[in-house]
């Protein structure tokens, strides 16, 4: 199998501006989580199972308990769950059963696990959580974390090789989102101040989805001259002839 169409151009350019987490934190997980994807295919579950139970199980986690204000039990569901990314694919891999299908599938499925985490805050935000500026910064991060992906893959379907991560990748925009609504449900158990540590990430996850979609298209509109004058280059050289 060829390199997926979802990760064509990477290996092309080198690319900037690499988040931290999938550069320091990718090799670590994938080196701790190998050992239970090896378990997964020896029961026979394939890569696939895991993709679609795992995006089920953070849809549940945070529209059953993040629209109750449950930011805590539902922190500790999405998070037993949201691993499954890691872990489909490494399944893939250790199969040597990387596949357009399989990529396709895990990111599309990450866009709803996305719209799900960020919908269900702003469902507590605009309902018991009542605070609709808060409400209105929720449905920030899901739609411009949306965009921020969309960039990406648009980018290098017309064949750019998008060489940008960016500050706020969805990485970054899960682990800051996540920890913060876990420790922010610690107030329910009692413990004093916290529950400003959730409007604190979700400020920070939306400012961030904002440079970092700035980040990618100013590299696309870059990169878009370049193969366009190149192009033109081209077929001016074959006109001559
Ligand atoms: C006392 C309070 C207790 C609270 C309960 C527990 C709190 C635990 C809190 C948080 C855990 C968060 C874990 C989040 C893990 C996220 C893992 C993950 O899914 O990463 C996915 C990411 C991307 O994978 P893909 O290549 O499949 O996806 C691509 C991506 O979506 C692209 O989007 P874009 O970036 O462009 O926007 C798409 O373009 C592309 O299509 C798509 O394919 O994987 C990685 O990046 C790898 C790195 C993973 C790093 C995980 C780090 C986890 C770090 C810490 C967790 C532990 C925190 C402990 C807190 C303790 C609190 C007590
Ligand atoms: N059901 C699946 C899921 C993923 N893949 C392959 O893995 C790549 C993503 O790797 P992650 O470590 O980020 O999960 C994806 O691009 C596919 O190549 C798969 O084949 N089947
Ligand atoms: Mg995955
Ligand atoms: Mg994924």
């Amino acid at each position: 199998m060829g390199q997926p169409v979802a990760s064509r151009g990477r290996g092309a350019t080198p690319t900037v501006g690499k988040a931290m987490l999938n550069k320091y934190a990718r090799a670590f997980f994938t080196r701790v989580l190998t050992p239970f994807a090896a378990f997964l295919i020896r029961r026979g579950v394939s890569p696939d199972t895991v993709t679609l139970l795992g995006t089920a199980g953070v849809v549940a986690g945070a529209l059953v308990f993040y629209p109750m204000g449950e930011f805590f039990w539902g922190t500790v569901v999405i998070t037993l769950f949201v691993f499954s990314d890691l872990v489909d694919g490494n399944m893939a891999r250790q199969l040597g059963r990387s596949s357009r299908w399989g990529a396709f599938l895990d990111s599309t499925l990450d866009r709803v696990a996305d719209g799900a985490i960020f919908g269900g805050l702003a469902l507590w935000y605009a309902g018991s959580g009542d605070d609709t500026i808060l409400c209105a910064v929720s449905i920030f991060c899901l739609a411009s974390g949306q965009v921020v992906s969309y960039t990406k893959a648009r980018g290098e379907a017309i064949g750019l090789p998008v060489a940008v991560n960016g500050l706020v990748e969805r990485a970054e925009r899960l682990v800051v989102s996540l920890v913060a609504a876990g420790f922010a449900g610690l107030h329910k158990f009692g413990v004093p101040g916290i529950q400003y540590l959730l409007p604190v990430a979700l400020w920070i996850v939306a400012v961030g989805s904002l440079v970092t979609l700035v980040q990618r298209v100013v590299t696309v509109r870059r990169e878009a001259a370049e193969a366009d004058a190149a192009t033109e280059e081209s077929q001016g050289t074959e006109a001559a002839k």
